[in-house]
């Protein structure tokens, strides 16, 4: 028995991991996909053109970056949709608009025009009927310091000189979002619940919690 009969995970699953910059899910997604046998959808940070251009003058680049990274998602949608499932996703869509886009403009670091206009495309393309929703949305959680922590581990150069009070106000709506998120079934799991750093077969604590959620849903069928 494989481990997707032992924990009753369907082979078509989509399962998107979310959560803040730095809580680990990148790490996660790669543990889960190896452990499944599921490909990843990971986002690319080291092509992405703007990235950098962003965290230098959040003003001038933010609408052109979440123009990019909508169509980057979107492009790896269909890309999970052509397999047929069978996929662990860092990061989903909802968390460009619901997170990011939102918060730059309500911080006025996005016109209204440019918001105004990235959401009618985000609606056009993602808020239809036709848009497949994850499975299961697995958030990730932890402190604020933990949190911090993480991203100074990793290093990436354009984060370390952002200001704090970014990574504070981000931190503070995503718990926001998450209370209030209803586009598939979430589960909340606590970044001190498991460590595939350190203890690989902790993975299978999550295994247990995604095996629990999918079976008490009614899964919408694959076309
Ligand atoms: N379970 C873990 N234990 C310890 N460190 C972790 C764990 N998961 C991730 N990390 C580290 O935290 C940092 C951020 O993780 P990453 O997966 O890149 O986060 P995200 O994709 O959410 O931005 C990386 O340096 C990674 O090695
Ligand atoms: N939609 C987004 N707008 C602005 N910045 C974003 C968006 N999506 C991701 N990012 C940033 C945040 C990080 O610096 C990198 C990668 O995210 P991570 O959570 O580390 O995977 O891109």
């Amino acid at each position: 028995m494989d481990v997707l009969d032992r924990f009753g995970i369907p082979r078509d699953a989509v399962i998107t991991i979310g959560g803040t910059v730095g809580v680990g899910k990148s790490t996660i997604t790669m543990a889960l996909a190896e452990t499944l046998g599921f490909r990843t959808s990971l986002e690319k940070v080291d092509t992405n053109p703007y990235l950098d251009l962003f965290y230098n003058d959040f003003e001038k680049w933010s609408f052109h970056l979440q123009i990019y990274f909508l169509a980057e998602r979107f492009k790896e949608q269909k890309r999970i949709f052509e397999y047929g499932g069978g996929f662990v996703q860092d990061r989903s869509i909802y968390e460009d608009t619901g997170i990011f886009a939102k918060m730059l403009y309500e911080q006025g670091k996005m016109s209204e025009t440019d918001y105004e206009t990235y959401t009618s495309l985000f609606e056009a393309m993602v808020m239809t009927p036709y848009f497949p929703h994850p499975d299961v949305l697995i958030y990730l959680e932890g402190s604020f310091e933990d949190v911090i922590n993480r991203i100074h581990e990793r290093g990436r150069p354009m984060e370390q000189n952002t200001d704090i009070a970014y990574w504070q106000e981000m931190y503070r709506r995503y718990e926001d979002w998450i209370n209030n998120f209803t586009a598939c079934p979430v589960i909340r799991i606590n970044i001190n619940e498991y460590d595939v750093v350190q203890d690989r077969d902790s993975i299978h604590h999550v295994l247990e919690k995604i095996s629990q959620r999918i079976s008490q849903n009614n899964r919408r069928v694959r076309a």
